[in-house]
Order: C-alpha cells, then sequence, then structure tokens
C-alpha cells in the first residue's frame, strides 16, 4: 500500500482514533483556539513541514481560531497515510505553540 492509497471508511475511524482529528474518507480537520500572532507562528512552521512532506494542508486562520483541513487530491480528493502523517507533524507544532484544540 502506497501513502497515497484511499483509506477505507475503517481505516480512516481506525486512524482517527486518538489523534484529535475529526472527519471522513473526503477529509479530516482539526480547528485550535489560538491567538493570530500564535497562528501565524504555527502556519509558518506547518508549512515548512507541508513542503517538506509535499502535502499542503487548507488553512483558515481567524482572530481567535485557527484550522487546517486536509485531503489528497493526487489521489482524488480522498484521505491517504499523507494527511495522518501531516496531521501528526501539525499536532506536534500546535502543541509545542500551547494551541489549545477545540474541535
Ligand atoms: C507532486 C506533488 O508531490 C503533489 O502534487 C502533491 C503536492 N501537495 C499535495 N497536497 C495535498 N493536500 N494533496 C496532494 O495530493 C498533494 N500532492
Amino acid at each position: 500500500m502506497s501513502l497515497r492509497t484511499p483509506l477505507t471508511s475503517e481505516s480512516v475511524t481506525e486512524r482517527l482514533g486518538d489523534t484529535g482529528w475529526s472527519g471522513d474518507t473526503a477529509e479530516i480537520s482539526r480547528t485550535y483556539a489560538v491567538e493570530y500572532d500564535t497562528a501565524i507562528r504555527i502556519v509558518a512552521e506547518v508549512g515548512v513541514a507541508a513542503i517538506e512532506l509535499e502535502h499542503r494542508p487548507d488553512i483558515d486562520i481567524r482572530w481567535d481560531r485557527l484550522r487546517f483541513a486536509m485531503t489528497t487530491h493526487t489521489a482524488g480528493d480522498v484521505v491517504t497515510e499523507l494527511d495522518f502523517a501531516l496531521a501528526e507533524r501539525i499536532n506536534e507544532i500546535a502543541r509545542r505553540h500551547g494551541a489549545q484544540a477545540v474541535s
């Protein structure tokens, strides 16, 4: 199985497990309650990780919220292991900046 193999619904449910992310076979996402300046610092590091992994999230930066959403476009806009690999990097970066997940 390659990193870009579409995951089944059962696999996505299992992988979501205790990651703190939510979603389905089409997309996974997570929202943090974090003030803008810290969000920008987090996004800068996530950007580096995304380029390194060649896997790019959708990012919504607001006054007091930061949301990431991922799908694998080259697999047909479905969730693959690449999405979970990036999600784990985002979890680590956000944790290091003390960002509180809200969903
Ligand atoms: C060639 C390059 O690795 C691909 O186009 C990458 C770029 N970044 C990507 N990001 C996301 N989210 N999905 C992809 O399928 C994807 N493919």
